[in-house]
């Protein structure tokens, strides 16, 4: 992510540079690199006084920006290894500080938790999250407490996961059959990550809006959905220069700005769509009666809606009035149509159906990518390692037998099954260098000064390959470590004292779907592997395991690799 934006960047600080013939960029450059200069000496004359974290030194500008390589998380681990596990740096004129050890981990998560909840802010949150109105880039405070809240207390609780498990159940066999089809019965290799994040991205859509999504959904003329997210990633996973060479914000050197703001505008249409929809069902619902009769499982946008029902006084008021307008409706029910209901209240009220947009589109930007990352990170650590996949089958088969199938309650007997989890998570975090957090005010950490608004990187992924704290094998995919009695019953959510892994981060801006992600990723693995034996073409031990660089940590190839059913059986 942060290394095409670089290249992007390096490219226009040069364009520039170069002057391009328009005066007003030509004076804009000068302003802004007199404006650099002097905050830099000012910025440097506090570096003297104040005992800031070890790091290479800055350049003007674009401070340490030159230093970055392909993929960031193994830079700025070799970059610790020099300096120590906190790594002062600078991105452009932004202080950065990059956590690289769970003893430090644990001081700017649990220790300083407060001081460090906030979040940078970026064009990002800005321009497409309709101002930081998310849950995952707002800045710590009010607004973000409020999103939490709903997040674990309305969304993502036990009960309302366990709801779902028939979505779960239904996907993951739709996958097995697909990848079975496209095989031809074993007789070519499948594409596995295309499988996988197919799957996860109908389960979590059915979670979120009760039904799958297809591109037509959003246009027909090419730019679906796909599309739409490939917008997204490319201009998230862009190093807006603006973010950290504020001078520069307004010239939107990259486009980024404008790009963000087009897809925006695009989900927003989208979005809405889904909203209808759910007007439409409630109202077809309630009108035969269903509503009190035949209650039904309730996806995240029903929730949402309720809970802005519900909630604060001005989103009631906002709900009386669809009430109201439902009511009007209801009572000639023939001559109404919900989308008008919407307009008039979008204009009234556009905070609710805001947060149920944002909602909508970070969960599954959260929760999709991350677990199918997890998911074909195992199969493909487990297609390397065949005694692995066998103790596996082994375990899966002693506990529903030769011909039953897996069901979500047998996984808390599935021990090896979950150490084979834990240890895709500690190697392959799917978010390697978490959100970057920070500091809403001066700290001193470790004796070092940590200034107010410093940017915090969490090297999740140096974390969870430190060898002083794994051992010498720390790199090597060895399940067997959580056996261990020391690690054995350890809990990955972040909530509790244990730092030497943090996959889903840590302390209060931690991870709320680790919960879902795990079941979803357990259960998903239990059934590709108690469904079918696996082979690569040509030696596991030489399997392709490079990583790709983009928001998230997949593999840079797909997985390709040959199903054989391991019993007959119905798919
Ligand atoms: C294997 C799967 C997943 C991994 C590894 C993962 C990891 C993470 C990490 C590292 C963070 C940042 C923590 C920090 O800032 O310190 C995060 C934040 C978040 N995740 Fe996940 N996640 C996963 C799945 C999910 C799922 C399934 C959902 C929900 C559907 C979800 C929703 C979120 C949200 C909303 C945040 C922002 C929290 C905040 O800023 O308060 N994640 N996740």
């Amino acid at each position: 992510m942060f290394d095409m934006g670089f290249v992007n960047l390096l490219q226009n600080l040069t364009l520039i540079a170069g002057g391009g013939g328009a005066a007003t960029a030509a004076i804009g450059l000068m302003a802004t690199l007199m404006f650099c200069f002097f905050s830099y000496c000012i910025l440097y004359q506090s570096r003297r006084n104040e005992r800031l974290p070890p790091g290479p030194y800055p350049w003007p500008i674009i401070g340490n920006l030159h230093q970055l390589r392909l993929p960031i998380h193994r830079t700025l681990r070799h970059l610790a290894n020099k300096y120590g596990p906190i790594l002062f740096l600078r991105f452009g004129s932004v202080p950065t500080l990059v956590v690289s050890s769970s003893e430090m981990a644990k001081q700017f998560l649990k220790t300083h938790d407060l001081i460090f909840a906030s979040r940078p802010p970026t064009s990002v949150g800005k321009y497409f999250f309709y101002n930081f109105k998310d849950i995952a880039f707002a800045p710590y405070g009010d607004h973000w407490r409020k999103m939490r809240k709903i997040c674990v207390l309305e969304l993502l609780t036990a009960q309302r996961i366990e709801s779902f498990k028939h979505v779960r159940q239904e996907e993951v066999s739709a996958m097995i059959r697909s990848i079975w089809e496209e095989s031809e019965s074993g007789r070519f290799a499948v594409n596995v990550t295309e499988a996988i994040y197919a799957s996860l991205a109908n389960i979590l859509w059915r979670i979120l809006a009760r039904k799958k999504f297809s591109d037509n959904d959003l246009g027909t003329d090419g730019k679906g959905f796909t599309d739409l997210v490939r917008e997204v990633s490319t201009a998230v996973g862009s190093l807006n220069i603006g973010d950290f060479v504020p001078y520069l914000d307004w010239l939107d050197l990259q486009g980024i700005k404008r790009s963000l703001k087009k897809a925006n505008r695009r989900f927003d249409a989208f979005a809405e769509k889904i909203i209808n929809d759910h007007v439409d069902h409630h109202m077809a619902r309630a009108s035969n009666g269903q509503e009190e009769t035949m209650p039904h499982v309730k996806d995240f946008v029903d929730v949402l809606l309720e809970v802005a029902e519900t909630n604060t006084t001005d989103t009631k008021l906002k709900r009386e009035t669809i009430k109201a307008l439902i009511f009007v409706c209801l009572s000639d029910f023939t001559h109404c149509h919900p989308i008008p209901i919407l307009k008039l209240e979008r204009f009234e009220q556009p905070n609710i159906l805001l947060t149920v947009f944002v909602f909508l589109q970070q969960l599954f930007a959260a929760g999709m990518e991350t677990s199918a990352d997890a998911l074909e990170w195992a199969m493909s650590e487990l297609l390397r390692h065949p005694h692995a996949i066998h103790r596996l089958q082994e375990e899966i088969e002693s506990v529903v037998g030769q011909h039953g199938k897996v069901n979500e309650s047998n996984l808390a007997s599935m021990v090896y099954l979950q150490c084979v989890v834990k240890e895709t998570l500690r190697l392959y975090p799917s978010l390697p260098l978490a959100i970057p957090h920070a500091s809403v005010e001066a700290v001193t950490v470790g004796g070092y000064y940590i200034p107010k608004k410093t940017m915090v990187i969490m090297n999740l992924w140096a974390i969870g390959r430190d060898p002083d704290v794994w051992g010498a094998d720390a790199s090597e995919f060895n399940p067997e470590r959580f056996l261990r009695v020391e690690e054995h019953g350890m809990d990955l959510s972040g909530g509790q004292s244990d730092f030497r892994m943090l996959p889903f981060g840590a302390g209060r801006r931690r991870c709320p779907g680790s919960a879902m992600a795990i079941l979803t990723v357990e259960y998903a693995l239990a059934q590709l592997l108690h469904t079918f034996d696996w082979r690569v073409e040509g030696d596991p031990s030489e399997l392709d395991m490079k990583e790709a660089c983009a928001t998230t940590m997949p593999r840079q190839a797909p997985l390709f690799a040959y199903p054989s059913l391991r019993r007959p059986r119905r798919l």
